[in-house]
């Protein structure tokens, strides 16, 4: 398969801060990759970087074989930032004509219109939509030029739960289409868990986890173990039992969270604990993030134990 982006011992350094320390990734042509991480992570630099609009101070970037500063390669690139203005008094459609103006092979404005929902409001003035409906007018000006490389900060900030939905869908549809490449940063996890093909989970400046969304989850081991209780069972009976984590009731309805449901399982059926209807599952991206992090917290060290020493980092911060 063809990359569609290179990163090449990438660090971005601001003042006596490193932002993004030696990053390398390569992402194939045609796939969807979540930057997943904490507030301060460096997913928003990592992005800049990617997009040109930061120099890093060490390292190379390479998008779709070009420099992200050229313009020959912006071209070929869509974005849609966290914090963006719209013009006043410029109509919907007016302002998607005006996008689709600054490219030779534009998508159509109707198809535009279209994807982002946005029928029905062509002829209202962009500044007067509703935040969402912004979000989704700021997808439809990224997709203006066909875009091969399509870069996402928070796209789904402001949108309701169903316009999230369609959002999702409509990206879907769009994504690996000619091989079309997206990567996105979101915090709406459970979403990512069914769009991306691969997530980058950041944390310092440094990707801490790269695979896909199934790998992830294995990575950080969560299991549940599910069953109905019996009236006698207590708290004390299920934290009894091996390899128990963590436990959470809803009724009668236990949910022990485990690296080893086997074990767990075969206490519990060893020990004749008054259960029933036994279930076992793997946890959501969003639990395995929160476990990977907090190990790492409390190892103090990366969860793949390779280093994590910034401090022979040299360079300069110049930009342009
Ligand atoms: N222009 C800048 N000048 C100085 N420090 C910066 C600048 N941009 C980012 N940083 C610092 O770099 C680190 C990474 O920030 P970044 O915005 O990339 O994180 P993030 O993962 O996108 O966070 P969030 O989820 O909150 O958006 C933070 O410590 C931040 O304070």
């Amino acid at each position: 398969m063809e990359s569609a982006i290179v990163l090449d011992g990438v660090s971005k350094r601001y003042g006596d801060k490193w932002a993004v320390r030696d990053v390398s990734a390569v992402i194939e042509a045609g796939t969807i990759v979540a930057l997943l991480g904490p507030n301060g992570a460096g997913k928003t630099t990592a992005m800049s970087l990617m997009l040109g609009l930061a120099r890093p101070t060490r390292g190379t970037i390479r998008i779709l074989g070009g420099n992200p500063v050229k313009p020959a390669t912006r071209k070929r690139i869509g974005v849609m930032l966290q914090q963006v203005s719209l013009p006043a008094k410029v109509q919907v459609r007016e302002l998607i004509d005006l996008f689709c103006s600054y490219y030779e092979q534009p998508l159509d404005a109707k198809l535009l219109l279209e994807m982002a929902d946005l029928a029905p409001f062509a002829r209202k003035e962009a500044v007067k939509l509703s935040g969402g409906q912004q979000r989704r007018l700021q997808f439809a000006l990224a997709m203006a030029g066909n875009p091969q490389v399509l870069f996402l900060d928070e796209p789904t900030v402001g949108m309701d739960v169903s316009a999230r939905r369609g959002f999702w869908e409509h990206l879907r549809a769009t994504a690996g289409h000619e091989g079309r490449t997206i990567v996105l940063t979101t915090h709406h996890m459970e979403e990512t868990d069914s769009i991306a093909d691969r997530v980058l989970l950041m944390q310092d400046g440094q990707i801490m986890v790269d695979g896909s969304v199934e790998e992830v989850k294995l990575r950080a081991g969560n299991r549940y173990v599910s069953f109905l209780a019996g009236p006698t069972v207590t708290t004390s009976d299920v934290f009894a039992l091996p390899a128990v984590h963590d436990v959470t009731w809803s009724g009668r309805h236990v949910r022990i969270t485990t690296y080893q449901p086997d074990t767990v399982l075969r206490a519990i059926i060893t020990q004749n604990l008054d259960a029933k209807h036994f279930e076992i599952s793997q946890g959501q991206l969003e639990d395995a993030f929160l476990s990977l992090m907090h190990r790492s917290d409390v190892d103090g060290s990366d969860v793949d134990g390779s280093d994590v020493d910034g401090s022979d980092a040299s360079g300069s911060d110049t930009e342009g």
